[in-house]
């Protein structure tokens, strides 16, 4: 079994594909776009993407990448806490200048370099990961936003512990695969996306008046712009319950019908696991 992640080792990613399946050969990915890829042509079995942060909100790169699967389909998920760090080489956190990561956990840290340390330059690169790769490189006033398993791996001291903005930082990631997953008695949820031909009032309320008439309970509601002109944008809405249940069947062939364009991701077991903070 392949599993792919945004590598190197120690990103946030690869603890999410070590805790969603540990008996598996883990592959770390420069890019989202690659790991959906490598699903869609077979490469791998399992993608693991982050789709959504509680601080910073939508992955939007995972969210744009997964509309254009044909293949792929999402077949689990899993949230988990995550914690950022200062890691660096220095002894004290006064000699950074320059600070590494991914452009998500900047975000999730905004707040604390720009009340702590705002003369400290926030540099984006591929992963949380990659930023303790050239942290350590660097040496002498560089520093990487990441967490304490990468601290050990890339051999990092940590100047700064829980540095994200909100103590309750989760990330959901999706595990996306050719196969479907084996659900036997499992609480699901599923996953569309649609967009409408023409801007009309009240399109979007025919669509989610078809889920409150069968009381079907609605996780989350994104948009995404359709990459046309302003005003034109895709709905991103999860829902509580399997596809295949007769009302929910129903539901989504109605919604088919009042869009121009729609997509189901997969339906799949809700995480229910307790976060550990
Ligand atoms: O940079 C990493 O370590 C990642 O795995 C990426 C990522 C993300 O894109 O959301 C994963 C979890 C955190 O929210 C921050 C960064």
């Amino acid at each position: 079994m392949k599993l792919g992640y945004l590598g190197p080792k120690g990103s946030y990613s690869y603890e999410a594909a070590l805790s969603y399946q540990t008996h598996a050969l883990h592959l770390g990915f420069k890019t989202f776009y690659e790991i959906i890829q490598s699903v869609e042509d077979g490469m791998i079995d399992i993608g693991i993407l982050p789709i959504e942060n509680s601080t910073e909100g939508a992955v939007n790169s995972v969210m744009d990448g997964l509309l254009r699967t044909s293949r792929a389909k999402i077949t689990g998920e899993l949230v988990l806490p995550i914690v950022h760090n200062l890691l660096g080489t220095d002894k004290s956190i006064e000699e950074i200048r320059y600070v590494y990561s991914h452009p998500q956990a900047i975000e999730q840290c905004r707040e604390y370099f720009r009340i702590n340390h705002p003369n400290m330059m926030l540099l984006s690169c591929e992963s949380s990961a990659t930023a303790c790769v050239l942290a350590k490189e660097k040496g002498s006033g560089y520093g990487a936003i990441s967490s304490k398993t990468a601290a050990e791996i890339y051999e990092l001291d940590i100047l700064g512990e829980a540095i994200q903005d909100n103590s309750f930082n989760q990330t959901r990631f999706v595990a996306i695969s050719q196969e479907d997953e084996v659900i036997t008695n499992q609480i699901c949820k599923t996953s569309i996306a649609f967009s409408f031909h023409n801007d009309s009032p009240g399109s979007l309320y025919a669509v989610l008046k078809e889920f409150a008439v069968e009381s079907i309970n609605l996780t989350r509601i994104e948009s995404r712009p359709a990459k046309a002109e302003l005003g034109k944008y895709i709905f991103y809405i999860d829902l509580c319950g399997h596809q295949d249940d007769p009302e929910i069947r129903k539901v989504l062939s109605n919604i088919q019908r009042i869009t121009n364009f729609f997509k189901i991701f997969g339906s799949y077991p809700v995480f229910t696991k307790q976060a550990r903070f």
